[in-house]
């Protein structure tokens, strides 16, 4: 299982300070949304540029103009883009035509999707790389969330899936025996007072 830092930092300059903490650790280092709607595609050219040899993830959340906001992350230097699952079939096989053209691979977000598992099925029919079994941060802190949704929701759907939301030390060996390919951590990485020592906690409890 690979293990991917989600930086929910604000500047391009905290964005290089933390993955240069943690890319000894990890193998997929994310721009979190909020990052890249601050600092703009410009944070991923700079990430890239500094980590040329790792996977570099664009969160974009991409929920229109597939073909178009994956074209001009790939041209900045994304190897990864998402894709929001609630997007309609059109919006993602754009996404992942432009990932084709790029020789670059689309990552279906399923944050809000009520059917996950039938969600997963049907956008990695349509050419995803793998899909995100995703909680939001604003779902996550709602009455009830159960992050072992997202674990039988990854097992059940017999495809390739990340788990992403609530991911931290107690918790990555259950997403690991649940078959994940990628475990996510923001907040368990970037609010730790140390992030490099919690990036390598991370990966050290992966088997
Ligand atoms: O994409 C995100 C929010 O939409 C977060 O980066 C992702 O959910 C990571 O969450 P956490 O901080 O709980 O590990």
């Amino acid at each position: 299982m690979k293990l991917q830092v989600a930086m929910d930092v604000l500047t391009t300059a905290d964005a290089l300070a933390l993955a240069a903490k943690v890319a000894p650790h990890v193998d997929i280092i994310e721009l979190g949304t909020p990052l890249i709607k601050a600092a703009g595609l410009s944070a991923v050219t700079a990430i890239k540029e500094a980590h040329p040899d790792k996977i570099v993830f664009a969160d974009l959340k991409t929920m229109d103009a597939g073909e178009l906001e994956a074209d001009i992350a790939f041209k900045a230097g994304a190897d990864l883009v998402t894709v929001l699952g609630v997007a309609g079939d059109s919006t993602i096989s754009g996404a992942i035509a432009a990932g084709k053209a790029h020789g670059k691979g689309v990552v279906v977000d399923l944050i809000g999707v009520a059917d996950k598992v039938t969600r997963a099925r049907e956008v990695v029919a349509l050419g995803a790389e793998f899909v995100e079994m995703h909680a939001g941060l604003d779902e996550q802190a709602e009455e009830g969330f159960t992050f072992q949704t997202l674990l039988s929701d990854g097992e059940t759907s017999g495809v390739d899936f990340s788990v992403a939301g609530g991911v931290n030390i107690s918790t990555i060996a259950s997403v690991q025996s649940a078959g994940a390919t990628v475990a996510v951590a923001g907040g368990a990485i970037y609010s730790a007072s140390d992030p490099a020592a919690a990036a390598a906690e991370l990966r050290a409890a992966i088997v």
